[in-house]
């Protein structure tokens, strides 16, 4: 062939395969079909959950088979797809396999290898070690839930998985979260975050139920309802200072509701809080529920955990909006498991992610000098 033509050539096929495969669209597609089948694990187990089918863990907080499970599961997905990225998971199997008897083991296998021979569905792939005939040893699934024991860093790709963010919304019967995302050198590109008991439509509270909200760096943030495909671009609105409302945790051990209280006051907020479990927050913020999420810190140091709101955060920037923690600076993804000397949390639209953030320092300075 011509020199000149197969240059040409080269160009067109180079261009068409731009135009055609944006970035990250293979790990978009396998997180979001994790993400969906976890979802739908999570609430089966709700629906069956026994007292013995949850511990309580080295820092007092619960963990459920449902945990378990949902990262075994998504951990074999992503090995599959990707063997060679590690991945930073909040659970471990260290408990699981000095049980005594093999009651909460075998029901973890049990509902792992349900929710990895359930069908292929729209974008699935057999690849990603899915469908009927895939199930996996009781070995192979301890040893997915220990590939999430990275320690996390700032070279390279990784991803974060928090199988049930919000496990206490979860034993309440109200909001949790399936939460995972892909970060390349500390920078989250990827962020899922799927809420089975998330009303779709908020201005519908007893409507259908079940969300997936997905971002990609560059191309926007979306939702898609857990039962279909449709994908629906989100944008932050504008808030006036009366419409202006706020999200936090339910648990006060999370965030300080008082400091929240003091800035709300100083920012001329009326309305209430709207207060919900997990990560779900994140999303409502990106769909506009409410104009800001504030997490204060209670005092006792707490390190922020990297899958706790590395997927949240994306989804907020990629709506619109400006995520740092309580003094203004980014969220640190590269540290490791933790957010290290990020305390806090402040998300709010640009427009008024400044005034917050003002009001966050009059409020902590002021609680400072009392
Ligand atoms: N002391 C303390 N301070 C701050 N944050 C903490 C603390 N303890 C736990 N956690 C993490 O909070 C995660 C739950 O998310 P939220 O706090 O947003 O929701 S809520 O408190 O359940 O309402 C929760 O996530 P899951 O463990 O995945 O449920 C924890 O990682
Ligand atoms: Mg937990
Ligand atoms: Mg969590
Ligand atoms: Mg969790």
């Amino acid at each position: 062939m011509h020199n000149r033509l197969r240059l040409i050539l080269g160009i067109i096929s180079r261009s068409s395969t731009t135009m055609s495969t944006p970035p990250f669209a293979s790990e978009r597609q396998l997180a979001i079909s994790a993400v969906r089948r976890a979802c739908v694990l999570t609430s089966s187990v709700f629906n069956k959950l026994v007292k013995n089918e949850t511990l309580t863990k080295g820092d007092k907080s619960p963990v459920t088979v449902g945990d378990y499970a949902a990262q075994a599961l998504i951990s074999v997905m992503l090995t599959h797809a990707f063997p060679a990225d590690p991945i930073v998971g909040e659970e471990d199997a260290a408990e699981l396999r000095a049980e005594e008897g093999k009651t909460l083991r075998e029901r973890i296998i049990e509902l792992a290898n349900q929710a990895l021979v359930s069908p292929l569905v729209e974008g699935d792939k057999v690849e990603w070690g899915i469908g009927p005939g895939q199930t996996k040893t009781s070995a192979e699934l301890l040893d997915a839930i220990d590939r999430g024991n990275y320690n996390g860093g700032r070279i390279g790709r990784m991803w974060t998985i928090d199988p049930i963010d919000g496990t206490k919304g979860f034993l309440r019967g109200e909001q949790f979260a399936v939460c995972l995302s892909l970060l390349v050198d500390a920078q989250v590109q990827v962020g899922i975050i799927g809420c089975p008991n998330l009303p779709f439509d908020a201005s519908k509270p007893e409507g259908e139920r079940g969300c997936i909200f997905v971002a990609v760096r560059g191309q926007g943030c979306h939702q898609i309802p857990l039962s279909s495909y449709t994908e629906t671009r989100l944008t932050m609105p504008t808030f006036t200072p009366s419409s202006l409302n706020f999200l936090e945790s339910v648990e006060a051990l999370h965030s300080s509701h008082s400091t929240t209280d003091t800035i709300s006051s100083i920012l001329g907020i009326t309305r209430p809080p709207v207060r919900m479990d997990s990560q779900a927050k994140y999303g409502c913020l990106a769909r506009g529920d409410g104009g800001l999420y504030l997490r204060m810190p209670t005092g006792v140091g707490y390190r922020e955990k990297i899958w706790d709101h590395a997927p949240g955060a994306l989804l907020v920037e990629e709506a619109g909006g400006i995520v740092t923690d309580s003094r203004g600076l980014p969220l640190d993804f590269g540290l490791g498991r933790t957010l290290g000397e990020n305390f806090g949390v402040v998300a709010a639209g640009k427009a008024v992610h400044a005034a917050v953030l003002d009001a966050v320092q009059q409020a902590t300075g002021a609680k400072a000098k009392a």
